[in-house]
């Protein structure tokens, strides 16, 4: 085997409810979480060390040693296999860093799905057992739209329309510990017990409009360009819903039509050249993010 690509789509956090918090001092969530066409791109090729080299427009910053999560990803699923062996590991970043749509977790997921088949792991050990790795890596192992309980480690798939989306991020970074001590109350209402069957992408934005992300506040507090962003992509023409990703500073805007949402996004692009700004129909990103082997 030479060769294997694989993809690490952007999770997003349609909602965010902080339920609680443990004595340990991390939050329960219970999160409607979907994932986006747009993400990372990785490969891994056999070779007797672990090694990353880390390329591609969003780059700057990541790091490219042991604390990159996905070198940690590939030594835990080692240890965890007795595995001796290594692996060339690319990764392109295209998303943002430390925005609130999982680049990380989701790259680590990505990591651990393409070395299962380089080493032959099938299937590999349970999501939860990732949980060390951050409380985001459980839920992009699998990049399926999911209720999400627990720290991040409670994973219920749930059935969804697609859900055409603009995706902007103005450039600023707000630390995940900061946003969550920043938070007033830690006890909120949890979602219904169970969801609705949206028969289409309309029903279903007005459902999520009435439940809520709670980081959004205390972000906006520490980050007031924020709100900005969110009146603004409130304001697009067909614009159903503008909220925040996790703990930001990503937001998103749903729209009821993928032409919508493309027509959203070359207005912002020519608005804001310097923001990092995609678009795309929100789902299960499972066929796309599925490890493939190249000569
Ligand atoms: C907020 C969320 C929502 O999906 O997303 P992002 O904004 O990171 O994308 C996640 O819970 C973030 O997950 P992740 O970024 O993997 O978190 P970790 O590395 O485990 O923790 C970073 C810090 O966030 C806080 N944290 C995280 C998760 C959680 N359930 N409660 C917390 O209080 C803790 O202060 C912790 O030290
Ligand atoms: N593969 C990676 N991609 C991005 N950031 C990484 C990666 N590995 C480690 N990091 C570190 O993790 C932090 C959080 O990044 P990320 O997962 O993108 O954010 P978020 O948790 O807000 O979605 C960054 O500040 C960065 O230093």
């Amino acid at each position: 085997m030479s060769r294997i690509e694989g993809f690490a789509p952007a999770k997003i956090n349609l909602t965010l409810h902080v339920t609680g918090q443990r004595a340990d001092g991390y939050h329960l969530l219970d999160s409607l979480v979907t994932f986006a066409p747009v993400g990372d791109r990785l490969s891994v090729a056999p070779a007797d060390e672990l090694s990353l080299g880390v390329t591609g427009p969003e780059a700057a910053g990541v790091p490219e040693d042991g604390s990159n999560l996905v070198l940690r990803a590939a030594r835990l699923l080692a240890e965890k296999q007795d595995i001796r062996r290594g692996a060339r590991i690319t990764l392109e970043k295209c998303l943002p860093a430390a925005s609130g749509i999982g680049g990380g977790s989701s790259d680590a997921a990505a990591a651990l799905r393409l070395l299962a088949r380089l080493w032959g792991l099938d299937p590999l050990p349970p999501p939860q057992s990732f949980a060390p790795l951050g409380a985001d890596v459980p839920m992009c192992l699998a990049p399926v739209p999911q209720r999400v309980g627990g720290i991040g480690e409670e994973l219920r798939p749930v059935t969804l329309p697609p859900l055409p989306a603009l995706l902007v991020n103005p450039r600023i970074e707000v630390a995940t510990p900061a946003v969550f001590r920043a938070l007033a109350s830690k006890t909120n209402p949890p979602m219904p017990d169970s969801l609705p069957a949206f028969a289409g992408a309309g029903e279903c934005i007005d459902w999520l409009a009435a439940q809520r992300n709670d980081l959004q506040a205390p972000a906006i507090a520490l980050a007031p360009v924020i709100a900005e962003l969110l009146a603004r992509l409130g304001a697009l023409p067909g614009c159903r819903l503008a909220r925040m990703s996790g703990s930001g500073a990503t937001c998103f805007a749903l729209f009821e039509t993928p032409v919508a949402a493309e027509a959203a996004a070359e207005r912002f692009r020519a608005t804001y050249p310097g923001w990092w700004i995609a678009s795309g129909t929100l789902g299960d990103q499972t066929q796309k993010a599925q490890p493939a082997s190249r000569a």
